[in-house]
């Protein structure tokens, strides 16, 4: 009442004729109209990773409830097929961690940490413990040809537990590439399968930096690539030589997913892993390999196999011209961000 003074009589109950009731409606519309513009303008320039290159930085994301509207009213939030668009702080997302948070839900984390890539465990699994599903039954697989690299354990808070699991050393990328959704996939079909209820396969030399919730949970979850996120489809890196098997067509294709962090129940994440494993094993035979290595594979299959749940870019981060920009990171990349360094820079964060 009190923004509208002049539509109250000064001695007590509201009273208008015709004409000031039209004024209040009038007067009304225009602050409507006038805020919902300037919560367009916001999110036009937020959401668009011209922002970043145009060197636009935090500054533009809203930080109350206002950014939450912004996130719900201009980005999109579910796919052409309905499958739900996670944003962390969306209206969706607050109802599904709620939905989801009270069923006793098991969820494993899947890494391998092999060679010098042991370096990064530690801090991977401080920042989960921090923030990947508190609260909530969490079990650490890492698949390590160094098991002492954990030693001393890493404490972990109630209900969260850890399994170092062995695996062979495989010197250089080349080869592991070849082998690390073999080495999931085998594991998989192992014991985890009993233990939990979902698994995400990621990327050890990552860091979770926000909150990652039940807003995550569904059959077979994948994330967008940041670097692609907004782009037309004749951008993707999609693999195109058509000897491979990972091979995608013109005509194909919706978003392109990283590599880094993609889950799901059991029962799709076996499929995925063999299905892509059996790719990898047809062209390594072939003495052929997608450009892309491993996400060339994931990214053949979800064409094949959508996605149920897609995670927004807040779920694989990392500073590059051509990033997206999001209203919230929540895991970002330490390896893809020092590759995004110019040299002086990588020098400085000694990577
Ligand atoms: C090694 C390599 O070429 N990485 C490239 C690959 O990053 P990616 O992020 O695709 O691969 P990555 O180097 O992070 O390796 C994937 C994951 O495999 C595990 N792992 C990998 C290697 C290793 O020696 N030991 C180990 O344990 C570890 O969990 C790692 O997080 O693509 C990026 C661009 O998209 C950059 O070009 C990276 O330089
Ligand atoms: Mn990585």
């Amino acid at each position: 009442m009190a923004l509208f003074p002049f539509c109250k009589s000064p001695a007590g109950p509201v009273r208008m004729n015709r004409i000031q009731l039209l004024l209040c409606c009038f007067l009304l519309s225009l602050i409507i109209y006038f805020f919902n513009g300037r919560k367009a303008a916001a999110s036009l320039e937020s959401a668009h990773p011209l922002s970043q290159v145009l060197g636009m930085k935090d500054g533009m994301i809203l930080k109350d409830m206002s950014s939450m509207k912004t996130v719900d009213s201009k980005t999109p939030q579910e796919t052409s097929w309905g499958a739900p668009m996670v944003w962390g702080d969306s209206h969706n997302s607050v109802w599904r961690r709620a939905k989801l948070s009270e069923r006793g839900i098991r969820v494993g984390l899947l890494a391998l940490v092999v060679g010098t890539y042991a370096r990064f465990v530690r801090h991977f699994l401080y920042s989960a413990e921090n923030h990947f599903l508190p609260g909530q039954m969490v079990t650490y697989y890492i698949l390590t040809d160094n098991p002492r690299t954990l030693d001393p354990p890493v404490e972990l808070g109630p209900g969260r537990q850890m399994k170092v699991l062995p695996a062979a050393e495989l010197p250089g990328w080349d080869r592991l590439a070849y082998r690390r959704m073999v080495l999931f996939a085998e594991a998989l079909w192992g014991s985890i399968g009993k233990e939990v209820n979902y698994i995400f396969c990621v990327d050890v030399d990552q860091e979770f930096v926000g909150p990652v919730g039940e807003e995550i949970l569904g059959d077979l979850v994948a994330t967008l690539h940041p670097e692609f996120f907004e782009m037309p489809r004749n951008n993707f890196p999609y693999e195109d030589q058509e000897e491979s098997s990972a091979c995608v067509e013109e005509d194909e294709g919706d978003y392109y997913y990283t590599s880094e962090f993609y889950g799901g129940v059991v029962s799709q994440m076996r499929r995925l892993l063999r299905e892509c494993s059996l790719l990898i094993l047809q062209d390594e035979a072939n003495k052929v390999m997608a450009k892309g290595l491993e996400e060339s594979y994931l990214n053949r299959y979800l064409i094949d196999h959508r996605p149920t749940c897609v995670l927004s870019p807040e779920y694989s981060w990392w500073d590059s011209p051509l990033t997206a920009h999001v209203p919230k990171k929540r895991l970002i990349s330490l390896g893809r961000q020092c590759e995004a360094y110019d040299i002086e820079k990588r020098e400085l964060q000694r990577c």
